[in-house]
């Protein structure tokens, strides 16, 4: 019977000796897996080409490479502004338009060590310059997509496709960027933890290119035109917005209805007066440069080499009643919810980003980012009245192509957002005129990377690192415990055998 007791203790022992050490090799191992989460992290890189209308810019994020991609931590390294007009200007020289973006490319590449360039994604995407060209003419917009096609390809990243972007796209893309950057959809907590911001906001999205016009919000109420409204679902929870995007309503194209109302109001009689333009300026065009866009289409015949006189009249009352006449805002199918041209829009709702050429010009005229409206009225209306000679001593190192416009364009912008989108005395101060958020630019940009390198998820991350930080103290807890144990037990059974 004693036999067999000690026996059975020194079974027992090596039993629990051999829990010991496995739990020792397996705490040693889980302390080795945590230094090594805390090595310094590779990074990953991607890019995306805005090929705007007037501009192209490239612009270079990155990110923590590995597990870490689905976080909320993708940063912008460089913007590259491409020498030139936008890809839309190459129409009758397309490989040109290819040519153009080898210097940004040339940085890009620079910028990425030589290890992570295959790696690295590379989008263009169109915006409304190209959308109209490809009205005008559909074969030549083909061509500039496949010469800037074929230069990006020559370059050692990970070619993603040029492609035109539609209006819807790039209103919720920039809404996209702006909710990414301040962390509105999710937020990586203290403890670990990924969190649904407690009352965070969720910003709209007012973007003013050069050909067209973007807004973008989540609606108090629910939307009555589905074909402008978006579904999305990101990291577990869903958002309903809506967006509009307005061809011809960027402001250089809304710069040229305006011109073309005032040749139509005046018979062509020359000069033509323009009240939005500044006493002592004067603009000759062909009418050839006027008549050149799907947005001012000419009816009938005219001699394209003709020449139009515009001379400045710097009357900002007849400004803003011109600018009034390229809207139509009797016609509406949901009334009273429309904006303009019959329109849906549900009331705005939230806070909002102004940016692009909303930022320029209330930046330009020296107004903060939420600038009261008295103030901002005021500020537009004695800018105008200053005469061409002024405005240009006192602004010697801005291009007078945005100096001519800026009384036009503050006009314009006042009228959209107050007459149109009917942002009033109160909701005025919910609009930001900003051009970065969190050190990045505000565009679509970013959003459409993030999204199409599934770079947010639809559902929420587990974590950081994949395991828990609760999960991992509770796993060395329990392994210190069952180490602790198998000591005590070999130490009673060590005593019981000394006593025999
Ligand atoms: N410094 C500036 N001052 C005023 N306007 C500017 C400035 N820089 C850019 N812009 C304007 O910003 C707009 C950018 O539009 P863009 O992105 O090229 O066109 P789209 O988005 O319609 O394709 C243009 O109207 C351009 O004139
Ligand atoms: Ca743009």
């Amino acid at each position: 019977m004693e036999k067999f007791t000690l026996k059975q203790n020194h079974l027992v022992g090596a039993l629990v000796a051999a829990i010991g050490c496995t739990s020792l090799i397996a705490l040693i191992l889980m302390l080795a897996r945590n230094n090594t989460m805390e090595l310094p992290l590779s990074f990953q890189y991607g890019m995306v080409f805005d090929a705007g209308s007037t501009h192209t810019s490239l612009y270079l994020y990155k990110w923590p490479g590995a597990k870490e991609n689905n976080t909320g931590l993708v940063s912008q390294v460089l913007v590259c502004d491409v020498e030139g007009p936008g890809i839309s200007s190459y129409a009758n020289d397309p490989p040109a338009a290819g040519k153009s973006l080898t210097a940004c490319l040339d940085d890009a590449k620079a910028a990425i060590s030589f290890g992570e360039q295959r790696d690295t994604p590379v989008y263009l995407g169109a915006t409304a310059g190209m959308r109209l060209l490809r009205l005008q003419d559909a074969t030549n917009s083909d061509q500039i997509m496949e010469e800037v096609t074929k230069t990006i390809k020559v370059y050692p990243f990970d070619f993603q496709g040029a492609r035109i972007l539609i209006g819807t796209e790039e209103g919720a893309y920039g809404w996209i960027t702006i909710n990414y950057l301040l962390e509105g959809f999710i937020k990586y907590s203290f403890e670990g933890k990924w969190l649904k911001p407690k009352g965070g906001e969720i910003f709209g999205a007012l973007d003013m290119g050069g050909s067209s016009t973007q807004i973008t919000f989540t609606p108090g109420g629910p939307v009555k035109d589905p074909t402008t409204a978006v579904r999305l679902r990101l990291y577990g929870s869903n958002y309903n917005i809506y967006t509009q995007s307005y061809l011809c309503y960027g402001k250089d194209q809304a710069m040229k209805q305006l011109q073309i109302r005032l040749l139509k109001m005046t018979n062509m009689s020359q000069p033509v007066y323009h009240p939005c333009y500044h006493q002592g300026y004067n603009l000759t065009l062909a009418l050839g440069d006027l008549y050149n866009s799907p947005c001012t289409e000419k009816t009938g015949a005219f001699d394209p080499t003709n020449l139009v006189t515009f001379s400045g009249s710097g009357d900002p009352g007849q400004c803003l009643k011109l600018v009034k006449t390229i809207f139509n805002f009797s016609d509406c199918s949901f009334p009273p919810d429309c904006s303009f041209n019959g329109v849906y829009q549900p009331p705005v709702n939230g806070n909002f980003f102004a940016f692009s050429a909303y930022y320029y010009t209330f930046d330009f005229l020296g107004l903060a980012p939420q600038a009261p409206l008295p103030q901002v009225l005021s500020t537009i209306e004695s800018f105008c009245k200053k005469n061409w000679t002024t405005v240009k001593t006192e602004n010697p190192k801005i291009k007078e192509k945005y100096l001519q416009d800026y009384c036009a364009s503050a006009n314009y912008i006042m009228t959209l957002l107050q007459e149109a989108y009917k942002f009033n005395e109160k909701t005025w101060s919910n609009i930001y005129f900003k051009k970065k958020v969190a050190d990045a630019d505000i565009g679509w940009t970013l959003g459409y990377m993030l999204n199409l390198s599934s770079l947010i998820p639809s559902e929420k991350p587990l974590s950081l690192t994949g395991v828990k930080r609760e999960q991992w103290a509770a796993g060395i807890f329990f392994i210190v415990f069952v180490l602790f144990l198998s000591l005590v037990i070999l130490v009673v059974l060590c005593a019981g055998n000394l006593n025999h």
